[in-house]
């Protein structure tokens, strides 16, 4: 089969104020065909009204967003786009006195060729529960089934909004697997996301946002590189104030009996802790996580 390189989603320079308060400020983002995008971001960044903008829920007052290499004009989306879009509603938006079986039917009449009503049940695992009531599910089965609508119109680009929010491990676990396959399928997916490891774990490109601008993106891998920082934990009787006037230094972390360090050029760190405390022990120097990058990354934008 021939790599299908067509960008299913270009957003340029988006620009969107809530009561004349900036809520995105020049976003830019795309993903090519069969790949996962996850927008990363704390609490408020933009990334629901982002989404939103993309699909035409909310008008923005400036910047392109092209949808399969058309450029959408206002908040207008057509039929046949809309046909070829699937999203996972939220779990407050879903009536909660339908059955999972009637909100199986509700969404495959929705679409000319989409999933029954058993294809939607078997992939939200609920045919055991397919007569009890939405409001009655575990928080899980309606993440689960929630995912599974989302799926009713065959989509080639689906949007998920924290599907796993309120999920234990294995749950979680077992959705991202789902959400592997789905892309093994060809389906492209844009996801939002509070989990960092849920973002490495899936995307194939991470667009950080912050107070409403995109602070990094790229693969997983690119984006820890973005930080040269390496991480030193060891034993040592230094204090805070002696830790943290090492050169390079730029974070200190207690766990335990152990400290992290984050420097941004770990040799001369390690050389001048070793001056300064001979008797440091279980040294062990590693690459900045994901985490701490993106942890970086954020706390830089506020500070900015
Ligand atoms: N309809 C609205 N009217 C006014 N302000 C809004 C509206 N919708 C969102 N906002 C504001 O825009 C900002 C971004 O909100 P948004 O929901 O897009 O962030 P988010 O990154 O999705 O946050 P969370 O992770 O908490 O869901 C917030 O400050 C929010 O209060």
């Amino acid at each position: 089969m021939q790599a299908n390189t067509e960008a299913v989603l270009a957003v340029n320079t988006l620009h969107k104020a809530y009561n004349r308060q900036p809520v995105l400020q020049g976003v830019s983002v795309d993903l090519a065909a069969g790949e996962i995008l996850a927008i990363l971001g704390p609490n408020g960044a933009g990334k629901t009204t982002l989404i939103s903008a993309i699909l035409g829920l909310v008008k923005v007052d400036g910047g392109d967003i092209s949808l399969f290499g058309q450029r959408q004009q206002g908040s207008k989306r057509s039929s046949a786009l809309r046909q070829r879009l699937g999203v996972m509603m939220q779990i407050g938006t879903a009536s909660a006195n339908l059955t999972v079986a009637e909100q199986c039917d509700l969404f495959a009449s929705y679409y000319r060729n989409g999933k029954t009503v058993a294809e939607l049940l078997q992939i939200a695992g609920l045919q055991a529960q397919a007569h009890n009531r939405f409001g009655l599910l575990s928080g899980g089965q309606k993440q689960r089934l929630l995912f599974a609508l989302a799926l009713a119109g065959k989509p080639d680009l689906v949007f998920l909004d924290e599907p796993t929010l309120g999920m234990d491990v294995q749950a979680r676990r077992a959705l991202w697997q789902q959400i592997r396959e789905l892309k093994q399928s060809g389906v492209s997916i844009v996801l939002t996301t509070h989990y960092l490891e849920e973002a490495e774990q899936l995307a194939d490109s991470i667009a950080v946002l912050q107070g409403g601008q995109i602070v990094a993106q790229g693969s997983p891998a690119q984006l820890t590189a973005q930080i040269s920082g390496k991480q030193i934990y060891c034993h040592t009787l230094l204090s805070d104030q002696q830790l943290l006037a090492l050169p390079a230094v730029v974070q200190l972390e207690r766990q335990q009996h152990r400290i992290c360090l984050v420097s941004q050029a770990a040799e001369q760190t390690v050389l001048a802790l070793l001056q300064a405390d001979a008797n440091v022990s279980a040294l062990e120097v590693k690459a900045v996580a994901l985490e701490q990058a993106f942890l970086q990354l954020t706390t830089q934008e506020e500070v900015a």
